[in-house]
């Protein structure tokens, strides 16, 4: 994907090495923390790139600001609930996270909150700064021989468990997309949610803020764990109810929680922050020297990797992008781009069949679906589309493409529609339709390609177009009645005499 960015905008703290890096590689970038929505709105119409960590919010009315101009946001962190995802990939921008890069600051918080609620640290401190002298009153509890249940057994609640395991405490865990085998290879037993609830001594959250994780610690889950549970949320506010864990932290069944992250930020809830038997940390998580230098430096060197053209890492919302620049692939993402902008020029049909041949195009299936349909969009003049929301907006403008596979066979590409089928061979050296409806060709898409539909006369057609371009013209080929010419170099519409050779299609791509 070609994208140039002019000017980014670093709307959150970050380490000053994101900046730099940034500027090293020749990309303006003006940093302004705080600002309100509206001058956030006022921002998107100024700045093409946009890096945030979590207290930007980056909603669908900041992104479909009238003249928004952002084509990437970039996350110095990992979670991205902050920013519209829908909204970004409609509009065609790219979003990038950095994975990974604050794990271990994560997990270290996590442990160290499970240390606090088990020796009541902060409370015993907090006692000693008021000139008390308190011994008998923090009684505390060791974690050898506990049960730590994690829920999401991703990169940090993995981390978690292993540190835990080395206090001698017992991990369960669940987690939609780990098998229990794979959970046993870090330690962790997989048992029914339900007999996870009634047997783990503490809870400790680590899935992402989805629709389907929203509310997951609520009243009903609440009251199944064994009484005096601890709970711990270092991943996303929203992840628990609240005013449920309010409620079990009154009665006594809930015995403490550890709490780094609120459904609002900062907390309105100030009872349950207050609340004697809760640990509150202002979203710390995340909040190392380490952990900061380096998704910093991480998204920085992503935004210059995405103006260099190389291949991708981080990308949230186009997962087929990630591999568009890589060597090997680029001669596919042009020749299905290509074969979607002749089709499109050719035929008006909307129902469309694409066949991908061969092991490589089967791989990388959705990349190619992506520049098919970003071609045929581009050649209906489909205005703003672009690799990232070639599928949305085909969506919209009822393109269905029916998609079938042979892995056997060599590389090709096929798109057919009613009224003519296209395939073509990727070749590093220049893109070509290779047959055309069943009969062997060899069109190349170079800059040009002209088809000229029902031709009446063959020596008029050699004519005036031998005449208009000559050495210009790579081959021509005379199929079912209509004539496509590879052209070398830039020709013009009005150049061409219509009397004289009838209704054609001159296709720039
Ligand atoms: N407090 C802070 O400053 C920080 C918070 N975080 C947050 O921590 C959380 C976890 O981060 P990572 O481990 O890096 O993410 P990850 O993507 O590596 O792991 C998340 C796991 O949650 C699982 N999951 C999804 N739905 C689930 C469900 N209904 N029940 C159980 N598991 C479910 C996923 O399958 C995945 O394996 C994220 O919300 C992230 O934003 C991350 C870094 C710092
Ligand atoms: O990376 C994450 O998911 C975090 O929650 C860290 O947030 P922050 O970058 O500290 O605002």
């Amino acid at each position: 994907m070609d994208l140039k960015l002019t000017r980014v905008l670093i709307s959150d703290q970050a380490d000053p090495s994101c900046k730099s890096i940034l500027e090293e590689n020749g990309i303006k970038v003006d940093v302004k923390t705080g600002l309100s929505k509206e001058e956030l709105k006022k921002a998107v119409t100024e700045y093409d790139g946009l890096i945030v960590r979590s207290a930007t919010k980056v909603t669908a009315d900041v992104i479909n600001t009238p003249g928004c101009i952002l084509r990437i946001i970039g996350r110095a962190g990992t979670g991205v609930d902050n920013i519209d995802l829908d909204a970004a990939t409609n509009q065609g921008i790219i979003v990038m996270n950095t994975p990974g890069g604050n794990t271990i600051s994560a997990v270290e918080l996590t442990c160290f909150m499970m240390g606090c609620m088990a020796r009541s640290i902060p409370k015993a401190d907090a006692s000693m700064k008021a000139g008390r002298w308190d011994r008998k009153l923090f009684m505390g509890t060791e974690l050898m021989g506990k049960t730590l249940f994690i829920v999401g057994l991703g990169k940090i609640g993995r981390e978690v468990a292993i540190r835990m395991q080395s206090f001698g405490m017992r991990t369960i865990g669940y987690d939609p997309i780990i098998p229990a085998e794979a959970a046993a290879k870090f330690g962790v037993e997989v048992l029914s949610w339900d007999e996870m609830l009634a047997t783990a001594d503490y809870m400790t959250l680590h899935t992402p803020l989805l629709p389907e994780t929203r509310n997951l610690i609520n009243e009903e889950n609440i009251s199944k764990c064994k009484p005096g549970i601890k709970i711990l949320n270092c991943a996303r506010g929203g992840i628990i109810d609240e005013d449920a864990l309010y409620r079990g932290l009154v009665s006594g069944h809930v015995s403490g929680a550890a709490l780094d992250v609120y459904d609002v930020e900062p907390p309105k809830n100030e009872a349950l922050f207050k609340h004697e038997n809760v640990i509150a940390t202002p979203h710390l998580g995340a909040s190392t020297k380490e952990a900061q230098k380096r998704v910093a430096r991480e998204i920085a060197e992503q935004f210059v990797d995405v103006v260099k053209g190389r291949p991708l890492v981080g990308v949230v919302n186009a997962p087929s992008l990630v591999h568009a620049s890589s060597k090997h692939l680029v001669p596919y993402v042009s020749l299905a781009k290509k074969l979607g902008v002749v089709l499109a020029s050719i035929s008006k049909d909307k129902a469309l069949e694409m066949k991908l041949e061969g092991e490589t195009a089967n791989k990388y299936k959705s990349l190619l679906v992506s520049s098919v349909l970003f071609g045929i969009l581009m050649a209906r003049g489909i205005k703003d589309v672009n690799m990232v929301n070639a599928e949305c907006r085909a969506k919209e403008n009822k393109i269905a493409l029916t998609i079938t596979s042979c892995e056997q066979s060599s590389d090709k590409i096929s798109l057919a529609a009613r009224d003519i089928t296209l395939t073509g061979v990727p070749c590093h050296a220049t893109d070509i339709i290779t047959n055309i409806d069943g009969i062997d060709c060899n069109v190349s898409m170079g800059r040009c390609t002209l088809v000229v539909e029902a031709y009446t006369s063959r020596i008029d057609l050699l004519q005036e177009l031998s005449s208009k371009m000559g050495e210009k013209i790579e081959n021509i080929n005379f199929v079912k009645g209509r004539v496509f010419v590879g052209i070398q170099g830039e020709i013009q519409q009005e150049h061409l005499n219509s009397e004289k050779i009838g209704k054609f299609h001159l296709i720039t791509y």
